[in-house]
């Protein structure tokens, strides 16, 4: 019988197909008598190592760096910004419940639990790459065993579970796909607040490639998580909520930008407008911002996309307006330094915040690096302030915090408000134009110009001016020398109706 060694005692049991009762399943669980191999130790994977660790008693931790395997095994986390990770890995390694190697077929043959955790990007035709996972996949199946049960915890696309990961694993193990369990348990967990979210923030999506593999991973996130497991059909159902979630997220950002841009010709603060129709459970309308980073919800409507033969054009527009954000963003500035008589082409600005979210340290899609490229496109001469990152990675002169007073600055973009900003002394500093990207800084009393996108949540336009003049300023100064905004040709727009194309 899977799952039971030929003594048909317990020791050495797997989950999968085991003939014990499912409260001794539990048991065994807990007591630390059915070893987890956690397959990624990043900003997700640590966080799910410790949950498993401080549940089980019994985790093995895989990563290929060197670095992070160390740190773990001296009882360090590396991960930064997240709330409780560092005692919670500090304790479960003294306490021998979890250690890190980069040897993943080793950690396989000694796991009967195996969760993947690693990332699924995008190649450069924003077509999914499973690379990663496949090999983990690899380095499991050479230790899979029957009666294992295999947890896929990274998005992907849906699908993956059923047509790529069981057949590699039985081609791989020699295993028949009804010897061990595969079930797609999605992470609904977000940087910053990751021990939370997967102790029990949301309910756990589990969904098996067949009956037996969901009611496995339902035992196991029964005692993992606080808050209710959510069984669903199968694995590529659970694959699809995923999916769902993120595209959802990134459509519904999408016309939060859409909207955020008519605060100009409207006079009014979109914020305020959107943040008054929210006042409906029926309208939940997201923030317009420069654009939308980080290495999922950019990414996962690329699951779909790439393979879906429906056309998904409203989830292909909404990605297409998104991705359009740090541009518009940039032209946005470029209209204001006009109304001052500046031009972009000279200026020298420096933007704030690189990476796509506050005190997360990831860069993956940041709207900055878009603005960054957008700004030297132009001309401009770029500078970068990030807590977290170099700027001078990504292409910006680095400047710290404490050093802008002694700069001057022809502009600021505030991208990513990471909390070290709100120390930056905006009175000090030069007179300058500031582009706010997410209503995060308070100039009033202030020598600038301010610019914030989509208008301010307490209802401030855009512009102090109401907007009207800037535009107005903006309409003589392209007349005055008869001149086109290249920009507007390269939509196809006009004045009336900038980014024609954008529609
Ligand atoms: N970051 C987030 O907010 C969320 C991420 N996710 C999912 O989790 C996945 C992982 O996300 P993060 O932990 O943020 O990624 P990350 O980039 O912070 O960490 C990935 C880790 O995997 C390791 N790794 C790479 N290849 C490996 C291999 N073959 N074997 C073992 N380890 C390997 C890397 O060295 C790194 O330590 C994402 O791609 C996404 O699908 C899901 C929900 C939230
Ligand atoms: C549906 C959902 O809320 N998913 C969350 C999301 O977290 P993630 O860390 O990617 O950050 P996020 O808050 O979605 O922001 C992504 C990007 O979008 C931007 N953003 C976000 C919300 C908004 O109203 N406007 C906006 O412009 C952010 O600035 C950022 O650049 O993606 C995570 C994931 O799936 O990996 C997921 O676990 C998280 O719960």
């Amino acid at each position: 019988m899977a799952g039971e060694d030929s003594a048909g005692d317990e020791s050495d049991v797997g989950l999968y197909d085991a003939d014990i009762a499912p409260e001794r399943q539990r048991e065994l669980l807990t007591d630390g008598e059915i070893p987890v191999a956690v397959y990624g130790l990043g900003k997700m994977g640590l966080p799910l190592a410790g949950v498993y660790a401080e549940t089980t008693g019994n985790v093995t931790g895989v990563d290929i760096d060197p670095d992070v395997v160390d740190r773990i095994n001296d009882g360090e986390s590396h991960v930064i910004g997240e709330p409780g990770l560092d005692d919670l890995v500090a304790e479960q390694v003294d306490a021998g419940q979890l250690e890190a190697t980069t040897d993943g077929p080793e950690a396989a043959a000694n796991a009967r639990i195996h969760v993947i955790i690693v990332p699924t990007l995008l190649d450069d035709d924003d077509d999914p790459n499973l690379a990663t996972v496949e090999s983990v996949v690899d380095d499991i199946a050479a230790g899979l065993a029957p009666g294992d049960l295999v947890i896929a915890e990274s998005t992907l696309p849906p699908t993956s579970c059923r047509d790529v990961i069981q057949p590699h694993l039985e081609q791989e193990s020699g295993l028949d796909g009804d010897e061990f369990g595969l079930a797609f348990c999605p992470e609904r967990t977000s940087s910053g607040r990751a021990l939370e979210d997967i102790r029990g923030a949301y309910p756990k999506v589990v969904g098996g490639i067949d009956s037996e593999s969901t009611r496995a991973a339902a035992v196991v996130y029964d005692e993992l998580s606080s808050n209710e497991v959510h069984p669903v059909s199968d694995a590529t159902t659970a694959e699809a909520v995923k999916v769902f979630e993120g595209v959802y997220r990134d459509v519904n950002i999408g016309l939060a930008n859409e909207l955020g841009r008519l605060a100009d010709e409207l006079g009014i603060s979109v914020r305020e407008a959107i943040g008054t129709a929210n006042d409906l459970p029926m309208c939940q309308l997201h923030d317009p911002g420069p654009g939308v980073g980080g290495h999922c919800i950019p990414f996962y409507p690329h699951f779909l996309l790439s393979q879906a033969e429906e056309p998904m054009d409203l989830t292909r527009t909404a990605r297409r307006l998104n991705d359009e954000m740090p541009a518009v963003t940039v032209g946005r500035l470029e209209r204001e330094l006009e109304a001052t008589g500046d031009d972009l082409a000279d200026a020298s600005v420096v933007v704030l915040g690189i990476t796509y979210r506050p005190g997360v340290e990831e860069t993956r899609a940041s709207p900055a690096i878009g603005v960054i490229d957008a700004l030297q496109e132009a001309g401009a001469d770029v500078a970068g302030v990030d807590p977290l990152v170099d700027p001078a990675d990504y292409g910006a002169r680095a400047v710290d915090i404490d050093d802008l007073t002694a700069e001057s600055f022809d502009a600021a973009v505030v991208v990513t408000p990471h909390a070290e900003f709100e120390s930056i002394p905006w009175a000090d500093l030069e007179p300058m134009v500031v582009v706010d990207g997410r209503d995060a800084v308070d100039l009033s009393g202030t020598p600038h110009r301010r610019y914030t996108l989509g208008g301010t949540a307490d209802g401030r336009p855009p512009r102090d001016d109401g907007g009207a003049d800037a535009i107005a300023a903006d309409e003589r100064s392209l007349t005055a020398d008869g001149g086109t905004d290249e920009r507007l040709t390269e939509t196809g727009g006009t004045l009336e109706n900038p980014g024609a194309d954008d529609v």
